[in-house]
């Protein structure tokens, strides 16, 4: 099996779960600044939830490690992931919520069953499996910041200019071309057409919970009395 760019070739076989991520209504509406605030607020309280959830997918995968780099690699993942979180505060912040009041905030079931299908994939498979498990969240957001980053030349007041501004960031888009490299270099020399087979079925998975994901702050926003909007 040739394992040059085997997270190209992982994407590639999961291209129309991929597509269905990264080119989701959410991301359109947020591309041209008609995505309703009341739909981004539900998301971002939920995906603060989302990255406490994955904090601890990232400090499993050091526990996964079984090198040094790996390990050096899966606290860098973990880091950036509480450093991202200062986003949500910033933004959520200006809606009046407090830090505290995101944590208490039940979790959607989109939100538990995309964090624990990743935990699973660490507790059950090896290093590979949970980095490609992790691989839609860090990978498609860089694209998806890549994409959208235009949006915010042509409308300096774009109303989502912080998120974007966020993951079109350098220090995001290094991050995500590491996070390809790590998993190029897992894949190793030794990947069976079975083994291929099980990752792409991660992969599409997680990307299917991250498409699930964004329709659920539509889900939240439209279960949510005006008021409270
Ligand atoms: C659901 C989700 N996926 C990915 C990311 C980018 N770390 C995020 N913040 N939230």
């Amino acid at each position: 099996m040739n394992t040059i760019c085997a997270f190209e070739r992982i994407k590639a076989a999961a291209i129309e779960d991929w597509t269905r991520y990264v080119d989701h209504p959410f991301i359109r509406q947020m591309e041209a600044g008609t995505l309703p605030e009341a739909v981004f607020r539900q998301y971002l309280i939920q995906d603060y939830l989302f990255l406490i959830q994955y904090a601890r997918a990232y400090a499993l995968a050091i526990t996964k490690s079984r090198t040094l780099e790996d390990m050096q690699i899966a606290r860098a993942g973990l880091n950036a992931i509480l450093d991202e979180m200062n986003l949500h505060v910033r933004l959520c912040e200006r809606w009046g919520l407090r830090p505290e009041q995101l944590e208490h905030t039940p979790e959607h079931t989109a939100t538990v069953a995309y964090t624990r299908y990743v935990l699973d994939c660490g507790h059950t498979g090896d290093l590979l499996d949970l980095q490609v498990a992790l691989a839609p969240c860090m990978i498609g957001y860089a694209e998806i910041g890549r994409r959208l980053a235009p949006a915010l030349l042509a409308n300096p007041e774009h109303p989502y200019r912080e998120w974007i501004s966020e993951y079109a960031s350098d220090g995001f888009q290094q991050a995500a071309q590491a996070a390809i490299a790590h998993i190029d270099r897992l894949a190793g020399q030794a990947m069976t057409e079975a083994r291929f087979a099980q990752l792409v079925t991660i992969f599409a998975t997680a990307s299917r919970l991250e498409a699930d994901f964004w329709q659920m702050g539509f889900d939240l926003a439209a279960d949510t009395p005006c008021l409270q909007r």
